[in-house]
């Protein structure tokens, strides 16, 4: 299948004009209406873009955090304080978003660069000019990270596909957004699902609408449709019965973090799917750069999950109502059939 990756967008990117850096993103809460970006060069407003979902998906928010303490070490480079500021600033970046390491894991990457700068002796707008580097790099980083995903999880659905002598092309289920737009680019799920359809692999996306934000309605079917994969949306509600009528060959999803023994959180509603496909017997695939793997955190039950505004489920209260709005869930290392990585394919629950 000949697919169309140009027409998605670069989800973040860095400029640097006149000594002043400023970060660019696609707005995600404008898609699919219109494809606008955001630009800043205040290290609050992209914590405000981080918090809100204009930036949003792992890997994407974890270039954010690492991007958030350059623009932070530009701010304080000309004043007094400059660690120590920084070093505030750092710990308001980590905690924007509780579930996703890849947000900490960005922001230590820039903690790591800030030490190794300072103890050379680097000034603070040296310092600075560092995480100016190591921005760029991570960016670049991403993308290649996600194409070995892609090509590890085609590998993996050769397999499936392959059926005799014949290649019969698959129909794939994913849940949320891991695709272009959860990344610097090309996507960790998706990114699995672009390197498959230009192998002829891929028959059909099925997309979940993914409520409450609706993740899959407003960002996957768009982003697969700009790239050319034939995708059908629909509730979430409706996996089951496609399931129950054989019309779904594997689940593909990402996650935010993968616990030591496997343990995946991914967006609320992945866990139901993986029940799902388990029934089924269909295979249930998560693809993830290894930065989303959390050695620290022994299992699933130590991950913390993020309790969103309970207006983003029921916009106009209603008196007497309560409303759970948790970001996320845990789906058990048994129920995942592979994890999918840049440095290879890993079966947890073996
Ligand atoms: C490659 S993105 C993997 C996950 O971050 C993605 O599936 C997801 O759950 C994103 O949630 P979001 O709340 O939109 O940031």
């Amino acid at each position: 299948m000949e697919l169309a990756l140009n027409n998605l967008p670069r989800t973040i990117a860095v400029e640097l004009e006149g000594g002043v850096p400023s970060i660019v993103l696609v707005d995600q809460c404008r898609l699919p209406g219109e494809l606008v970006y955001l630009r800043t060069s205040d290290w609050r407003e992209l914590v405000d873009a981080v918090k809100t979902l204009a930036v949003r998906g792992a890997p994407a928010i974890g270039v954010a955090g690492a991007a958030a303490v350059m623009l932070a070490a530009f701010e304080y480079a000309d004043g007094d304080g400059f660690d120590r500021l920084l070093e505030e600033a750092a710990r308001a970046i980590a905690a924007a978003r509780p579930t996703a390491v890849n947000l900490v894991w960005g922001v230590n990457k820039a903690r790591e660069v800030v030490f190794e700068a300072r103890q050379a002796g680097a000034s603070p707008r040296e310092t600075a000019e560092a995480l100016y580097r190591l921005t760029e790099d991570l960016i670049a980083e991403d993308e290649t990270v996600n194409r070995r995903i892609g090509s590890h999880g085609a590998a993996l659905l050769r397999g499936l596909a392959a059926s005799g002598t014949q290649v019969r092309p698959l129909n794939l289920l994913t849940h949320c957004n891991a695709g272009s737009l959860a990344t610097a680019f090309y996507g960790t799920a998706l990114g699995v699902v672009y390197a498959s359809a230009q192998e002829g692999l891929v028959n059909r996306v099925y997309a979940d609408e993914t409520r409450p934000v609706n993740q899959g309605a407003r960002l996957t079917v768009w982003e697969l449709a700009q790239a050319g994969v034939p995708v059908t949306l629909q509730c979430d509600n409706m996996a089951a019965s496609l399931m129950e009528k054989g019309q779904v060959d594997a689940v593909i999803v990402g996650a935010d973090r993968i616990a030591a023994n496997g343990d995946a959180a991914n967006k609320i509603g992945t866990l139901g799917l993986a029940v799902l496909a388990n029934f089924y017997g269909i295979p249930f695939y998560v693809a993830a750069p290894m930065s989303t793997i959390d050695c620290s955190t022994k299992s699933g039950a130590d991950i913390p999950i993020e309790d969103r505004d309970r207006a983003e489920v029921l916009p106009d209260p209603i008196p007497g109502v309560e409303v759970r709005n948790p970001a996320f869930d845990v789906t058990p290392y048994r129920l995942i059939t592979a994890i999918v990585t840049e440095e290879g394919v890993w079966e947890p629950a073996r």
